[in-house]
């Protein structure tokens, strides 16, 4: 499908990408850059990659490059592409927020080269090229969110993403932000947010260590990477404001149900959301 593709972020995503790519054959080689020596290392040692880049120089061979940085950084990383990229390479991003890193760099495309941002819906709390594996992506949702219309680079993109066993959705970029701050920005600041509850809590009582599966069951995001969260809750502020709000007033219906011994508005309003959760596909 590809000659050379490139890959800039050798951590879950990008070392995973690099494995599945390898496997489905979509690439003669891999070039793969991370700004982190180790990182770098690990990822040649596991042959997520072929070929270890030591600056965007590198990638000018390439005619697909990926971008798999934390969010904060993709913007800059995609722009110093764009300044060695040769004609009609396509670009893509897989960061979790759309948006604002579109309108950073949506002044700086060249006319000869293809951005075409996306995300993969499909992540564990792991992270770190030693955390990628192959199978990642299977069956799957692949977000793109184009700049303008459908053409042939996201078509193209599509199809490598239909190649590694993911099921392709067009999104708006505004929309997809507003959308991905209640069903995945959310439950992570939640997890966090409980997660420091049992932590201080704990700190005076050893009891709150002794914890059962629902709390793991919920709360295994919580070991998700910092830097990553912290990128993704600041990027898409003005929605993570709005969903932490709402979730809020949420909470403070079963509040009230409970302080005042509203069994059976209570019993109601558990009811109700049992019979959502069960008929929703996740
Ligand atoms: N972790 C997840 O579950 C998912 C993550 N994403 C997105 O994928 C992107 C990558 O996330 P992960 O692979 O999980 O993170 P990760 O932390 O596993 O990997 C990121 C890699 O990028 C490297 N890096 C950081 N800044 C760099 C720079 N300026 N130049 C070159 N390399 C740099 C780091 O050293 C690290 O190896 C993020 O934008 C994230 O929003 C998308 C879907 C799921
Ligand atoms: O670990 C999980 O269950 C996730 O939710 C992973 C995840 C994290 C970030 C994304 O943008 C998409 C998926």
């Amino acid at each position: 499908m590809f000659n050379t593709i490139g890959i800039v972020g050798l951590g879950l995503i990008g070392g995973s990408l690099g494995l599945a790519i390898k496997h489905k054959k979509l690439s003669k080689i891999i070039i793969g850059y991370d700004n982190n020596q180790e990182n770098l290392d690990d990822a040649l040692n596991l042959e997520l990659i072929d070929i270890g880049a030591n600056s965007y120089k590198s990638f000018s061979i390439c005619d697909f490059v990926i971008v798999s940085v934390p969010p904060s950084q993709t913007a800059h990383v995609v722009i110093k592409l764009f300044e060695v990229l040769k004609e009609n390479t396509i670009v893509i991003d897989v960061a979790s927020i759309k948006k604002p890193i579109i309108d950073s760099i949506k002044n700086y495309i060249p006319k000869t080269i293809a951005y075409v941002p996306t995300h993969p819906i499909a992540g564990t709390e792991n992270f770190g090229p030693k955390s990628a594996f192959r199978q990642l992506f299977d069956d799957k949702y692949f977000i793109i969110t184009p700049i303008n219309n459908i053409s042939f680079a996201e078509k193209k993109v599509e199809e490598f993403a239909k190649t590694i066993n993911m099921k392709v959705k067009y999104m708006d970029a505004d929309k997809h932000d507003k959308v991905f701050a209640y069903v995945s920005h959310l439950p992570h600041a939640i997890a966090y947010s409980l997660v420091n509850l049992i932590r201080q809590k704990k700190e005076d009582d050893e009891a709150y260590g002794f914890i059962g599966g629902g709390f793991k069951d919920f709360t295994r995001i919580a070991k998700s990477n910092e830097k990553m969260w912290c990128d993704i809750f600041l990027l898409n502020q003005s929605n993570m404001i709005n969903a932490i709000d709402e979730y809020i007033q949420n909470l403070l219906i079963l509040k009230d149900a409970i302080k005042n011994n509203e069994e059976q508005e209570l019993i109601q309003i558990l009811k109700n959301i049992r019979l959502f959760k069960e008929n929703l596909d996740v």
